[in-house]
This record gives C-alpha cells, sequence and structure tokens, in this order.
C-alpha cells in the first residue's frame, strides 16, 4: 500500500458488517502507538498484561484491527492506522487522511507544544479530506502523569469544543479509558451512518460495507475489573 513500516496485526472479524478506517494522529512521542497496542491487546480476552509501553518511533504508518459490537448497533470491524508523529513522515502519512472515517486527535498532556498542534493537526486532515467528513475525537493522553501535566482538562474541554469534537482523557499505562475512547468515536461513525450524515462511497475507503448479513450477537465479553486507576 505504499507505506513503510507497514505492519498489520489482525483480529477475527467473522460477523462484522462494516469496517470503520480510523486513524490516530499527534505528534510525536505523545503515545499513540501505546494508546493503540492497549486498545488492541486488550481485546484478547487474556488476563491484563503488565503496560509495556517502549515502543519505537513508528515509521510511516502502521495498521492494526479490531472487532467490536456497538451497543446499539452491528458489530464493526475498526482498522486502525497508527501514524508516525515525526515531520519527515508527513507525506506518508498525509496520503491517508482522505481514506478516514475517524480520527483519534492525541497529545501528551504534559507536553504543551502537543496541545498547541492539535489544531494544526486537524486543519491538516480537514483540508485534504474529500465531501465526506471525518469525526475526530480529542485525547489528552498520560493521564497518569498529573503531578506534571501542564494542559488542563478545561481547557482541552474548550479546544475541543471550539473544534466540533468531543474530549477525553486517556492512559495506557493506567489503562484508564482507553476501550472508551475508541468505543465513543466508533459509536458517534455508527450514529453518524444511521442518521445519513456518512454516505458509504464506492471510492471511499472510509467505511465499507463486508458483510451484508449479520450473525448474532456474541456473548459479552468478560471486563477485567479494577484496571481503571483514574
Ligand atoms: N506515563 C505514560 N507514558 C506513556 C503512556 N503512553 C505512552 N507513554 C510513553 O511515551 C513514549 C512515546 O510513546 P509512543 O507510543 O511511542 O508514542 P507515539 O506517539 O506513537 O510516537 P511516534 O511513533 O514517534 O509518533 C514512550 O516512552 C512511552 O513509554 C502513558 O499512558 N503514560
Amino acid at each position: 500500500m505504499g507505506q513503510s513500516g507497514g505492519q498489520t496485526r489482525a483480529m477475527e472479524a467473522g460477523g462484522c458488517r462494516y469496517q470503520f478506517r480510523i486513524a490516530l494522529l499527534g505528534d510525536a512521542a505523545v503515545g499513540k502507538t501505546s494508546l493503540l497496542r492497549r486498545y488492541v491487546e486488550g481485546a484478547t480476552g487474556t488476563p491484563e498484561p503488565e503496560p509495556e509501553l517502549e515502543s519505537a518511533p513508528t515509521v510511516g504508518v502502521e495498521f492494526y484491527s479490531r472487532a467490536l459490537q456497538l451497543p446499539a448497533g452491528p458489530r464493526v470491524k475498526l482498522q486502525l492506522w497508527d501514524t508516525a508523529g515525526q515531520e519527515r513522515f508527513r507525506c506518508i502519512t498525509r496520503s491517508f487522511y482522505r481514506n478516514v472515517v475517524g480520527v483519534l486527535l492525541v497529545f501528551d498532556v504534559t507536553n504543551r507544544r502537543s496541545f498547541e498542534h492539535i489544531r494544526d493537526w486537524h486543519q491538516e486532515v480537514t483540508a485534504t479530506q474529500g465531501p465526506i467528513k471525518a469525526i475526530f475525537l480529542l485525547v489528552g493522553h498520560k493521564s497518569d502523569l498529573q503531578s506534571t501535566r501542564c494542559v488542563s482538562a478545561q481547557e482541552a474541554e474548550e479546544l475541543a469544543a471550539s473544534l466540533g469534537m468531543a474530549f477525553m482523557e486517556t492512559s495506557a499505562k493506567n489503562n484508564c479509558s482507553v476501550d472508551l475512547a475508541f468505543n465513543t468515536l466508533a459509536d458517534a461513525i455508527q450514529q453518524a451512518l444511521q442518521q445519513g450524515d456518512i454516505k458509504l462511497e464506492e471510492d471511499w475507503g472510509g467505511i465499507r460495507l463486508i458483510n451484508k448479513t449479520q450473525s448474532p450477537k456474541p456473548p459479552r465479553r468478560k471486563q477485567h475489573a479494577g484496571s481503571c486507576q483514574c
């Protein structure tokens, strides 16, 4: 697909009705890969692993996926694109923006500059998109680092409101609100699809119909208790 460092960590997508393509964008080292891995690994149903947060900087774009049963909708496959935050990969990552339906705009709550760059990231995407507009969620990551935080939840809320999106704080380290962030975005996409605000288009990869008939809901996966330290 023309990306460097491309790598697929696929999950079984049997019974999924749609595929939603979602990208994580934000400055280098804000924790995009860690957040994504936490989310994808959480789907395996194995006991919660020790957080393994050491990850090398992303090169180009890497792919992950996870199947998800939406509470009031179909089962969907999330195709998740982890993009490099480093400027030198921008020409690669930019070529992917047009074909996403959802974007997690991630900043690090202990890194002021990463917050100040959020408007630029948002602008990058909106400038390259076609007629179908992606749905965004602003994510303040590394919420476990309370003593060194330099972006308040209130100012992040205000920025999110001014850009017309919701805001959420997450921590891959504490596994705090990780599932919630991805699930909230997937839910918003499903609602937009249902209400006709987003439509399936032949030449657009943001949403794909992958299964016309849907299998019955699988039993709910057991939740691991007590993972959130917030
Ligand atoms: N305290 C804390 N550190 C984190 C968390 N998530 C990631 N980190 C650390 O932040 C650093 C960068 O994490 P990455 O996941 O590689 O960041 P990235 O945004 O994918 O970076 P690029 O690929 O360069 O764009 C690593 O040292 C991680 O260990 C978190 O929730 N809490």
